[in-house]
């Protein structure tokens, strides 16, 4: 499975405000990236984090759905929610019919919460016991038929995702704006490493409005997903 993780922080590296409301750091042109790189892989990945707090459709439209259906794909990637305890809302705007849906849940997710988003037409898959185990979700996905991922966040799904050492390419863009607050989310956050920060492969700087997009290849060692493949 080819992953690629994209986010916009500020000079700061903060995703969002400690209120974690959503805050526009992309301008024009960079969503239009966005947009490209999501038309370009089988899937597009949140965190249930994200989805509570931004609502996303996580969808293309116009020209990238054509595009995509002349190469024979369904109009727009599947979408994925990492979503331990089945908490996504059912009126969520990644339920609707644009695009299929996949909620990974853990073994904890009451039951009666995975039928309701079955009802809405997701499919649930189950992947890890009290949490969501990543390598599993992964494989799971890879068992489905996508072979590449595009992340979009949040900071504790991408962390998790780094730890597991999944992730192939990292593409940031630096918005000119400062954020601050020691609690509101950054890039990575879960535990954080000690040791063994994961190291980065600089492959590109360019300029986009009056931010910076950097974009990195992570030098990998063993990966835990194709160990378990
Ligand atoms: N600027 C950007 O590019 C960008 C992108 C996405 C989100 N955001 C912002 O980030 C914030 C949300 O990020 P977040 O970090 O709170 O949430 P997140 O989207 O990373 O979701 C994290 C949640 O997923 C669940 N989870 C299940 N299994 C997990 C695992 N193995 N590892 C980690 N989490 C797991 C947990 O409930 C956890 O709290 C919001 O404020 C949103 O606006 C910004
Ligand atoms: N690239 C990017 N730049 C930003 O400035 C920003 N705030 C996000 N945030 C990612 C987050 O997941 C958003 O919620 C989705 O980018 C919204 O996606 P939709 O348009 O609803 O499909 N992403």
């Amino acid at each position: 499975m080819h992953v690629v993780v994209n986010a916009a922080i500020s000079i700061d590296g903060k995703l969002s405000t400690r209120r974690r409301e959503q805050v526009a750091i992309s301008g024009e042109r960079d969503f239009e990236r966005v947009s490209e790189l999501r038309a370009n892989n089988d899937a597009i990945l949140v965190g249930i984090g994200t989805v509570l707090a931004d609502d996303p459709h996580l969808v293309v439209e116009g020209s990238y759905r054509k595009r995509r259906q002349d190469q024979g794909l369904i109009p727009t990637p599947h979408r994925i929610i990492i979503d331990s305890r089945a908490r996504t809302p059912t009126d969520a705007e990644v339920l609707d019919d644009e695009a299929p849906t996949y909620i990974i849940v853990s073994e904890s997710a009451p039951t009666s919460r995975q039928a309701d988003l079955e009802v809405e037409g997701a499919n649930v898959m189950i992947a890890g016991r009290d949490r969501v185990s990543m390598p599993a979700a992964l494989s799971a996905l890879a068992d489905s038929g996508m072979s590449s991922i595009m992340v979009e966040g949040g900071g504790e799904i991408i962390f998790s995702l780094f730890e597991a050492n999944l992730v192939d390419e990292l593409s940031v863009y630096v918005g000119s704006m400062l954020i601050g607050g020691r609690d509101a989310p950054t890039l990575a956050d879960g535990d954080g490493f000690i040791d063994d920060p994961t190291q980065l492969q600089l492959t590109s700087v360019k300029q986009i409005d009056d931010g910076v997009l950097l974009q990195y290849d992570v030098e990998t060692t063993a990966s835990t997903y194709d160990s378990i493949d």
